[in-house]
């Protein structure tokens, strides 16, 4: 039937000489994504990309594709030759499918003939069209101000296409144009949202978990594998580094204030996650921290947290607000897989006023009186990597 579906780069787009380079990248991509929906074709024409579909996968390749990063929009139609009694006749199934998946009155056709080549002008072939659907559909009026449906015809170098609905794609730029980053995850609402803000904008995901096994339990770190499947459909397969940091939360617990628990705890997690990135040639870290939310995201304690490292720390999440971080991490599907009750590290020595004014050079006093270097290479030690596959 010559189903089709025509995909919109985002800023991909906008990059001058370096287009194609984002554009193999984004077909390497929705290719790798959709192969196992038996391995359509995807191509290129002229600034946008299409995949060759059928009656039985199209609405399973508009899902899969929507959430790639870089594309903008996906229109799901149909292909045709440039052949006006052709484009005709898909017009008018075009409206009828329209018709039968919700309640349409009126429509406009619009059309773009990107083959100035093409015999017939644009202007023509709307009239033409306009007047073929009047004729052959039921029930069907033109409204040129505020139709219910617009039926868009695109007249390009080797085809033409028509398509009556546009789905908005996350935008962004495709995975792996942007360097790489290593994600700190918890099983909470915070850090499965901010690696998936981090990968929008091309960087291409690994992750690390920190857990104190056996205070917390196996549920717990599957909930955090099951996070990052989710995230792996927007970001690609990773790996998820999973660390066991509860010789070092005990050994803080003895030796340190109470008050300090929580901030040297997250500066070794820092920096056991700084160690993996170097190991493995990735550029920066990535957390789910926004400004004021608890005690050790003050200004002051981000800044302490900050200097346990000496590699860029992203913090997308920084000026969003709970409510925000809430609305996009049930968009991509993390929400409720997050809030399920399971125990998270960070509560197995819990202190009842942790600092939220801390001093660099008191903290980095209380940590003299650690072993911090045996401290962190037993924990990497005992460190497993799970692979993540969508
Ligand atoms: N167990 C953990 N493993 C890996 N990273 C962690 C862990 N706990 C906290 N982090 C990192 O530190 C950030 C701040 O954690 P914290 O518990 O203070 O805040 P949060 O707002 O509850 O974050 P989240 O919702 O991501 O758990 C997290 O977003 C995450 O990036």
């Amino acid at each position: 039937m010559n189903r089709i579906i025509s995909i919109s780069l985002g800023e991909a787009a906008l990059k001058g000489k370096n287009r194609s380079y984002f554009e193999n990248k984004l077909l390497h991509h929705i290719q790798r994504a959709v192969n196992d929906l038996g391995s359509p074709k995807v191509y290129k024409d002229m600034n946008k990309i299409f995949i060759e579909a059928t009656d039985d996968n199209i609405n399973s390749l508009v899902n899969r594709t929507k959430k790639i990063f870089g594309i903008i929009q996906v229109r799901p139609g149909f292909r045709m030759d440039k052949d006006i009694e052709d484009i005709k006749k898909k017009a008018i199934l075009a409206v009828e499918e329209a018709k039968s998946r919700r309640n349409i009155e009126t429509f406009k056709v619009k059309v773009k003939r990107a083959d100035k080549s093409f015999p017939i002008g644009s202007m023509e072939v709307t009239r033409m069209l306009g007047g073929t659907i009047l004729k052959n559909v039921n029930n069907i009026k033109v409204d040129v101000h505020n139709p219910d449906l617009y039926v868009y015809v695109d007249i390009r170098n080797d085809y033409a296409y028509i398509y009556t609905e546009k789905i908005k794609g996350y935008g962004g730029l495709p995975v792996g144009t942007n360097g790489r980053g290593l994600l700190l995850l918890s099983g909470g609402i915070d850090s499965p949202v901010a690696g998936f803000m981090m990968a929008k904008r091309g960087i291409k995901l690994d992750a690390i978990h920190y857990h104190s096994y056996p205070f917390t339990s196996e549920r717990a770190e599957e909930k955090v594998k099951k996070l990052a499947r989710i995230l792996s459909i927007y970001s690609g397969s990773f790996k998820l580094y999973s660390v066991n940091i509860l010789d070092i939360q005990k050994a803080i617990n003895e030796k340190c204030p109470e008050d300090e628990l929580t901030i040297i705890s997250r500066r070794f997690m820092m920096k056991i996650a700084e160690r993996i990135a170097k190991k493995e040639g990735i550029d920066a870290l990535i957390t789910g921290e926004s400004l004021g939310q608890v005690a050790s995201q003050t200004i002051k304690s981000l800044n302490v947290t900050n200097s346990s490292v000496d590699i860029p720390v992203f913090r997308p999440l920084i000026g969003m607000d709970k409510t925000d971080i809430i609305e996009v991490s049930k968009d991509i599907e993390t929400y409720e897989t997050s809030i399920l009750p399971y125990e998270d590290c960070c509560t197995v020595f819990l202190p009842k006023h942790p600092v939220t004014r801390p001093k660099l050079e008191k903290i980095e006093e209380s940590e003299s009186l650690l072993d911090s270097e045996k401290l962190i290479e037993n924990a990497l030690n005992s460190m497993k990597v799970i692979e993540i596959e969508p």
